[in-house]
């Protein structure tokens, strides 16, 4: 077991929601949504486009208003801005891969060490242990580099922050299967070497299946079906999943 791991504030978050509600002005988009996700589990959140997905995570992260609870352990997180939320170690990789086009790699990934001066050195450490390719490209600008490794350095600029909560939406949305292959490698150690709890919004079955401990499906802002990941029939993808 390596020290990250066994560092107290390093230990995987639960998150629980409860009778969450979130409009879009007039428009009513996620219905009475409970869910939880207990520490050191994947949970992928699937369903069709515009079913709610991205919209529950911006909630959870506080982009959104919303009502109902949403707690990190027992953190009520909605009454809370969206840099607390951070800080309290929710980690959130956004759809487009948002980095600094002009900044290298080292310095994209220093922005977040600037701000956790505490204990960034091994977490910067461990992100390139986790992505060598952001080791070894560390002195190219972010724009230089494939869309693949734009999102590994996505996900390593939020590592460095050391989450106890890491929520992805569909990291691997128009990449190559090799990096693809890597990400879902990456986070199956950050979560059974750090412990880290991940929820993930993710469209791909076969990554869903591969990753995932256990699924939820929202359709029409509501969740229509939840288990294990083994649970997640042919049936249930006909269902609520196929287009
Ligand atoms: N800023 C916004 N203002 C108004 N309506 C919005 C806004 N963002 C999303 N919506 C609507 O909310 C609903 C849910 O959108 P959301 O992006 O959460 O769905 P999704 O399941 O993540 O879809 P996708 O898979 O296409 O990303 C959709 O009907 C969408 O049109």
């Amino acid at each position: 077991m390596n020290d990250a791991a066994t560092t107290p504030d390093r230990r995987a978050a639960s998150l629980t929601l409860r009778g969450l509600d979130q409009y879009y002005g007039g428009s009513h988009i996620l219905w009475n949504v409970d869910m939880t996700v207990t520490p050191g589990r994947i949970s992928c959140l699937m369903g069709r486009n515009g079913m709610g997905k991205t919209t529950l995570l911006k909630c959870v992260m506080g982009l959104v208003h919303a009502r109902g609870e949403v707690r990190l352990d027992d953190t009520d997180l909605l009454r809370l801005p969206a840099d607390r939320r951070a800080r309290l170690g929710v980690g959130y990789v956004p759809q487009g891969r948002e980095i600094f086009p002009q900044l290298t790699v080292a310095e994209n990934l220093q922005l977040g060490v600037h701000v956790r001066a505490d204990r960034s050195a091994n977490a910067l450490e461990r992100v390139y242990e986790l992505f060598p390719v952001l080791k070894e490209m560390r002195n190219r600008r972010g724009g230089d580099l494939s869309g693949g490794q734009q999102q590994q350095l996505a996900i390593g600029r939020v590592l460095v922050f050391e989450p106890r909560l890491l929520i992805l939406d569909e990291p691997c949305e128009g990449i190559q299967p090799n990096i693809v292959a890597q990400i879902g490698d990456t986070l199956e150690r950050l979560n059974r070497e750090d412990g880290l709890t991940v929820l993930l919004v993710e469209q791909k079955l076969p990554f869903a299946r591969r990753v995932a401990d256990e699924f939820r499906i929202l359709e029409n802002g509501r969740l229509v079906a939840e288990g294990e990941i083994d649970a997640l029939t042919d049936d249930l993808v006909q269902k609520h999943l196929s287009v």
